[in-house]
């Protein structure tokens, strides 16, 4: 009877799921947290919030599915890559919002664009450290975040506070111990395990120092881990943090002394959750299981992460520097391995935005809630009525003259630029819900062609992707998958657990920490997943040789769309030159 716990804390919701030693699923439950928007590009939570969700989604998961608390021999987390905020003292949330800094939200969430200027700081410096992180580093890491707080907080305020990466703050919570992750470390707040060339290594003092956060350094980098982490040490994905204490076991409904294994970011956990599947990728034939799988196979596959972001997770023996895409991260997820993470800032949130935005948009909802179904559901229904109806030859003609470039939340990768927006080619006074439909289909493929262009970058500097394994609820949506595959002719593999893969990902660190011998050694979790994994299903790209056709040169104006806009952008900058803002 062993079982283990797998925590997911995603922008929108945490859930919790039980799996068996087998790497079944035995019980799921969701709880939908908090998120507060104090002003525009300002995205906050709470981890008190946070953890009142896992709580009960923990407490469901177990009492629905009749699992005997003492059956729980392992806990996974894994969570966005927010920053959580704590005082160093008294170990409280410290309130993130300014200007009083008195609410009990203490995370300020990847998503949140608080700290422009402090991003611009960040990268004139042109340290050694950019490589390691894109080249650039992203205002959704939590450096410019820390800064913005020094720039903005109380001094007395700020030099009381200590700062986690939230899925860390979450095994701290779990078991009052300090010891923090490789990948949240490495891939939020840079810190460097070992560079290729030797010049990059641990927590850079004389960046820190010129951006003007030397307070991390005191202390032996106390504040965010310590000078190698707590014993020297930082950990990978599911090493041994410590165990459940009495607090979190009574607040979880769980027995006190359960392995907690080190967290990880979402993504990486939808990366575990996935990539280890046993598949054949060769021919048309779906679901067929194969009997090896050696590790390299990683190598070409590529994980794509889609909730209300997509991150796309490439793992490589060797660093690959691959301009705007983050990383090369080593020892994250496993040791000695390398990681590249691209990313769409916003997918599942854009497509929000997109369909609510729309006139027709309450029409449609009453309409699919009429059919009991999800707005989602409903309009791909609605595209093939549409289809039927015109006599067209397919959902894609449908599309043909819209053209629909979506970075309304910046572009995380290829490009890396915050200060991309949207654009549109074919706009109409049509408010119906067909002209709804339309422009909700020009958002899946703007998903899709950005990924192709994700896929071709990452290609390009030296990986050899040749397969998606998605995860994340945008992998119920058939014809994004389909879309997908075809864009980048792959095959795309749709998970068991479309609603828990991240989740699953999650336990087997559970599964991992619970394996600790007793010095801490754990099992390899490449093993793990070959042997908890499981296949799902494989959409093929399109075979049609119209479908290729328009794709084509949808890429083509996708690419033109955007790099004239940054073009436009410059046009404007050289035109007006100094031009004064007036206050
Ligand atoms: N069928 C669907 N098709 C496309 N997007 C979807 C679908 N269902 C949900 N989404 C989007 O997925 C996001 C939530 O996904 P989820 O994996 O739960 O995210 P998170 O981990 O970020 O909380 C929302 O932004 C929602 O708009
Ligand atoms: O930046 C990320 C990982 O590095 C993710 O986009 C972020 O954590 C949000 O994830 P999600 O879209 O699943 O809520």
């Amino acid at each position: 009877m062993d079982y283990y716990i797998g925590i997911d804390v995603g922008t929108g919701s945490a859930r919790a799921c039980i799996i068996d030693n087998k790497g079944d699923i035995v019980g799921l439950a969701s709880e939908n947290i908090g998120l507060w928007q104090p002003q525009q590009g300002y995205y906050e939570q709470s981890t008190s919030d946070i953890w009142r969700c896992i709580c009960i989604s923990v407490q469901r998961a177990i009492s629905q599915h009749n699992i005997n608390p003492s059956w729980i021999r392992g806990i996974g987390f894994d969570a966005t890559c927010s920053l959580a905020v704590f005082s160093n003292d008294t170990d409280e949330p410290v309130s993130v919002t300014g200007p009083n800094f008195d609410t009990d939200r203490n995370v300020i969430l990847w998503l949140d664009h608080r700290p422009v200027e402090e991003t611009e700081k960040i990268n004139a410096t042109n340290h050694n450290l950019l490589r390691y992180v894109g080249g650039k580093m992203s205002i959704e890491m939590e450096i410019p975040k820390i800064l913005w707080l020094k720039n903005n907080m109380p001094k007395e305020l700020f030099d009381r506070c200590k700062f986690y990466d939230l899925a860390d703050a979450l095994t701290h919570i779990a078991t009052g111990n300090e010891k923090r992750s490789f990948c949240s470390v490495v891939c939020k707040q840079g810190y460097v395990p070992v560079g290729v060339d030797g010049s990059v290594k641990g927590w850079q003092e004389d960046f820190l120092k010129e951006i003007g956060l030397e307070d991390l350094t005191k202390d032996n980098f106390k504040r965010i881990g310590g000078v190698n982490g707590v014993n020297g040490e930082y950990l990978s994905a599911g090493e041994l943090v410590g165990t459940l204490c009495e607090k979190a076991a009574a607040e979880l409904g769980l027995p006190p002394g359960i392995a907690i294994g080190s967290g990880v970011i979402d993504a990486y956990a939808g990366w575990i959750g996935t990539v280890g599947a046993k598949v054949n990728l060769e021919g048309d034939e779906l679901d067929s299981e194969v009997a090896s799988n050696d590790r390299t196979q990683a190598f070409t596959r590529l994980a794509a992460v889609a909730g209300t972001s997509t991150c796309h997770l490439a793992m490589s023996p060797n660093p690959v520097f691959v301009p705007g895409v983050w990383g090369p991260y080593r020892d994250t997820i496993l040791p000695g391995y390398w990681m590249a993470e691209g990313g769409q800032s916003a997918t599942g949130e854009l497509l929000r935005h997109i369909i609510e935005t729309h006139p027709a948009f309450n029409q449609a909802l009453s309409i699919a809630e009429s059919y009991h179904t999800n707005i989602y559901d409903y309009l791909n229904e609605h595209l093939k009525e549409m289809v039927q109806e015109q006599q067209a030859p397919s959902i894609s003609y449908l599309g043909r003259h819209f053209f629909f470039y979506g970075d309304l939340f910046g572009n995380r990768s290829p490009i890396a630029d915050s200060r991309m927006t949207g654009s549109v080619i074919g706009l109409t006074s049509d408010k119906s819900v067909d002209s709804l439909s339309i422009y909700y289909y020009a958002t899946l493929e703007f998903i899709a062609l950005q990924t192709k262009q994700i896929v071709e970058t990452l290609n390009k500097a030296g990986h050899n992707i040749n397969s998606i394994f998605m995860s994340g609820s945008q992998c119920q949506n058939e014809i994004l998958v389909k879309l997908i595959a075809s864009a980048c002719n792959v095959p795309v593999l749709i998970p068991r657990y479309v609603h828990a893969a991240v989740c699953h990902g999650a336990a087997m660190l559970g599964a991992k920490a619970a394996s600790a011998d007793s010095e801490g050694k754990t099992e390899d979790l490449w093993e793990i997943m070959d042997r908890m994994s499981k296949p799902g299903r494989k959409v093929l790209p399109t075979t049609d040789p119209h479908e290729k056709a328009l794709l084509d040169v949808k890429y083509r104006v996708f690419l033109e769309q955007c790099y004239k806009q940054q073009e436009y952008r410059n046009l404007v900058d050289q035109a007006i030159g100094s031009w004064e803002k007036t206050k």
